[in-house]
């Protein structure tokens, strides 16, 4: 009988492990608040080793404020956020900046260093106070400058790089960092069209964990694994691109007219957004949202009628 016990909580064991691996970031529960308001209501999700989530919805939706909890810069009134089955608060700085590493939109200026000094940076927290730098490190901080397409910028100064090659070059730095789980704040805003989704290739090639804020829906919905959208702090749905980028929802989250149609190429939903209604005050008012909506329909309509006249 005991014997069967022991068995059965091994068993159980095994299997919590195996979700645990499987598991890089579990958040349960998380909130808070700030000036007497609730920025984050109750939001839990979970992402799988080696996948990329998507962390999308409206301006103000609390998406920053999320990540700020993840790598630590807010700690949140309630909730806990686990990685690989560690909790997070638990660990030092430096085991934190080993596990976790952070590219956002501002970051200090570094007037002084070159690109390659920036990039090295990321080795810092596998190194003591008194380590040199190795032929490994500097193998490491090469390849990342490749990887980002950087190598021929590696002597010239940070700040003197294009808005794209900063952002890059600050990947770079994260890529040497090796960490377990990315964390990117918007990572392709100041990028052209061909380094948007070059950089969202790479952040997939990494094979690491990442979790990044994006506004482009589109090119959420072709590069994530799973998206998390958020309105007004609270977790309206989490799941694959196809279950989360309905029309009903896009228009309901961001009071938009739009039609969605699997992506020649990829499958999941390309969304097409229609122009032509009025933005009021009333944005949220319901019967204003629904004329709104046959408003663009109707422009659609007409747009497309003429076209068809044209033709
Ligand atoms: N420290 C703070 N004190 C007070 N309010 C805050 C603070 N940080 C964020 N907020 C508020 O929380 C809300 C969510 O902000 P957050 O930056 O997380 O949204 P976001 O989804 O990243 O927006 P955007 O898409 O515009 O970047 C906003 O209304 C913002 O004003």
């Amino acid at each position: 009988m005991s014997g069967d016990k022991n068995s059965g909580d091994k068993e159980h064991r095994d299997e919590m492990h195996s979700v645990n691996k499987a598991c890089a970031l579990a958040v349960s529960d998380l909130r808070w608040h700030a000036d007497d308001r609730a920025i984050l209501s109750d939001i839990s999700f979970s992402l799988a080793k080696g996948e990329m989530l998507g962390i999308i919805g409206p301006n103000g939706a609390g998406k920053s404020s999320l990540l700020r909890c993840l790598y630590r810069y807010i700690k949140p009134d309630n909730g806990t956020i686990s990685l690989f089955g560690q909790n997070t608060s638990h660990f030092s700085a430096k085991e934190f900046a080993r596990q976790v590493a952070v590219v956002l939109q501002d970051t200090p200026h570094h007037f002084e260093l070159t690109t390659e000094q920036l990039v090295a940076i990321g080795l810092t927290p596998h190194k003591g106070p008194f380590d040199l730098t190795t032929s490994a490190d500097r193998r490491l901080v090469a390849d990342a400058l490749e990887k980002v397409g950087l190598t021929h910028k590696a002597g010239q100064v940070y700040e003197h790089l294009s808005g794209g090659e900063k952002q890059r070059a600050l990947i770079a730095r994260a890529i040497v960092q090796q960490p377990k789980l990315l964390i990117l704040d918007e990572p392709t805003n100041h990028l052209d069209i061909r380094y948007q989704i070059q950089v969202m290739e790479l952040l997939r090639e990494i094979g690491i964990s990442v979790i990044t804020s994006i506004h482009d829906l589109n090119l959420a919905s072709a590069m994530c694994d799973q998206l998390l959208l958020l309105d007004d702090g609270r977790s309206v749905a989490h799941g694959t691109p196809k279950s989360v980028l309905t029309e009903a929802r896009i228009s309901e989250v961001f009071g938009v007219c739009c039609s969605t149609q699997p992506h020649p190429q990829h499958g999941n939903p390309q969304i097409s957004y229609f122009y032509g209604y009025s933005h009021g005050d009333n944005a949220n008012d319901k019967n204003a949202h629904d004329e709104n909506m046959s408003a663009g329909m109707s422009h659609w309509n007409s747009t497309e009628r003429h076209k068809q006249d044209e033709d």
